[in-house]
């Protein structure tokens, strides 16, 4: 079950570059895609929960959705207020109940506290449940609940007096695979009859056949489930690539998505999600998804405004880990993320933090499955509040409280050029759905502040440096990053505070 070893390797190494994005929407001709719909029998009463199961399996602990409350500091963000603003990527007009969700569906929702949809969820669900069905190319910023608009549609089309596979999830980890496997399951409670199978490489489920309505899975192992009849895909009817543009990277997991999709009936529903999608994807998506409805964003509409930027400048490369060990004490407040390139870098940092008395824990491709699925599994629930990882771990990682993401190296493509996308997945990690965080980039020489200011210059930001000999300094105003509340106010209201303060 080594067929994911490539995938992770690849999603260890920043792969992608970089191109200019068009803010659009396209709506494809009438002729469109896919099978009759099937719509599903859903129950409103409550059965067996599998939360429990869910949360065991990868879903953040407690999914609090609009609850915006971080245990240590005093961020007391009204997610009603950024919804009611029109510039807002959480805004909506509609509820969900008017978007024709069973009501079994929404009691899933409505447990996970969301109060209302955000734009994208607006946007794509009517969409992505229109019949017939139709394909879908959507981009979103990060933490803007894109796994919700796709697993609402699932659950509203999947019969689930049937146990044959019908929806299939493909994700570039297998972190990512459990933990969208954990939301279906969370936000299908109360639908009745509801099984979700991950397609991840596990050697306690060798031979076993894959059942349930829903697969989540990385797209190797998936393959080679397929492949061995262990899978059956001929009821399969939709298709989701979440973090499309990586999983249709010609480099790396584009092969096996293509090869995955070969293996399916025609004319299924194709559904395509990422929060980057570079020109030359979105080239390639639409032929992966023929006459695909489009909403793509420029690149400077991509920064999460609660995620505040900075950059610390390091005296050379071996300076890096004295200013990590200062910034130790700010990272154990909440839960942080520090990325590096490599993974031999992951398990180096490791070992020094740990044998000069710090808690961390650290995850790369080069660890097991079951080891990785310990250390994630502990890192969402708080017991361990600092991971060292890789690009593995760059996209689509929800743990609400992640408040400081530190780039210790900043990221780079193979041909060492600046990774746009990694940049932007990576400190999305943090400022999930309305939440603050800060990005700590690492500068230590010319070349890296370069492809920080290159990387700055692309989405448009500040990114604002921070001295590294007053850690007085630097402490109070990270931490005033993080306790700053934006209660109250509308980006357009904040937007001329900024401007009166810069007047
Ligand atoms: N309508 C909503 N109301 C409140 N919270 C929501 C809503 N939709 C999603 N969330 C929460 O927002 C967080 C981010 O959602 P999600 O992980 O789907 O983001 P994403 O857009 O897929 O991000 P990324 O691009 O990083 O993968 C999750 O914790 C989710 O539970």
């Amino acid at each position: 079950m080594s067929s994911d070893t490539p995938a992770d390797a690849q999603a260890d190494a920043a792969a992608s570059s970089s191109a200019s994005l068009e803010s659009r929407i396209t709506l494809p001709s009438a002729t469109e895609t896919a099978s009759e719909p099937q719509t599903s029998t859903t129950d409103p009463e409550k059965t067996e929960s599998t939360v429990e199961k869910a949360q065991h399996d990868g879903a953040p602990t407690e999914m609090h959705g609009s609850e915006l409350r971080e245990p240590e500091y005093d961020v007391d963000v009204k997610l009603s207020d950024l919804q009611a603003d029109p510039n807002n990527p959480l805004h909506s007009v509609k509820t969900f109940e008017e978007l024709g969700l069973e009501r079994s569906i929404l009691n899933g929702i409505y447990n996970m506290n969301f109060r209302s949809p955000s734009k994208i969820q607006e946007w794509a669900l009517p969409i992505l449940m229109h019949n017939p069905p139709a394909n879908l190319i959507a981009q979103s910023q990060s933490g803007t609940g894109k796994t919700a608009a796709f697993t609402l549609n699932i659950l509203h089309r999947i019969d689930l007096n049937n146990m044959a596979p019908q929806a299939l999830i493909l994700a570039p980890s297998r972190e990512l695979a459990r933990q969208i496997k954990g939301v279906v399951e969370t936000m299908g409670q109360f639908t009745k009859g509801l099984v979700v199978t991950a397609a991840i490489p596990d050697p306690s489920r060798r031979g076993q056949k894959f059942e349930g309505q829903v697969i989540v899975g990385t797209p190797g192992t998936t393959m080679d489930m397929i492949r061995r009849k262990l899978l059956d895909p001929r009821q399969i009817k939709i298709l989701v690539l979440d973090e499309a543009d990586n999983m249709l990277d010609q480099q790396g997991l584009g092969d096996q998505c293509k090869r995955v999709k070969a293996l399916l009936p025609r004319n299924i529903q194709i559904v395509l999600f990422s929060a980057t999608f570079p020109q030359q994807v979105i080239q390639y998506a639409t032929h992966f998804a023929p006459n695909a409805h489009q909403m793509t964003l420029k690149h400077e509409e991509l920064t999460v405004e609660g995620i505040k930027q900075v950059f610390l400048d390091c005296n050379g490369e071996d300076d890096k880990y004295r200013v990590l060990v200062q910034l130790y004490g700010l990272m154990t407040i909440a839960s942080s993320i520090i990325f590096v390139k490599r993974r031999d870098t992951a398990a180096e940092i490791e070992r020094r933090l740990t044998q000069d008395g710090h808690k961390v824990a650290q995850l790369s491709g080069a660890l097991e499955g079951p080891q990785r699925d310990e250390i994630i599994d502990r890192f969402r629930d708080g017991r361990a509040k600092v991971l060292i990882t890789t690009n593995v771990l760059a996209r689509g990682i929800d743990v609400q409280s992640v408040s400081i993401v530190v780039n210790y190296d900043i990221p780079e493509t193979i041909r060492g050029e600046p990774d746009y996308e990694t940049y932007l997945h990576r400190i999305g990690r943090t400022g999930r759905f309305g939440r603050v965080g800060v990005a700590v980039n690492f500068v230590h020489d010319q070349d890296s502040w370069q492809k920080l200011a290159k990387i700055a210059a692309f989405f448009g930001v500040e990114s604002k440096p921070l001295p590294t000999d007053d850690w007085d300094f630097l402490e109070e105003e990270i931490k005033k990053i993080l306790r700053s509340s934006r209660a109250g106010k509308t980006t357009k209201e904040m937007q001329m505070q900024t401007d009166g303060a810069s007047a």
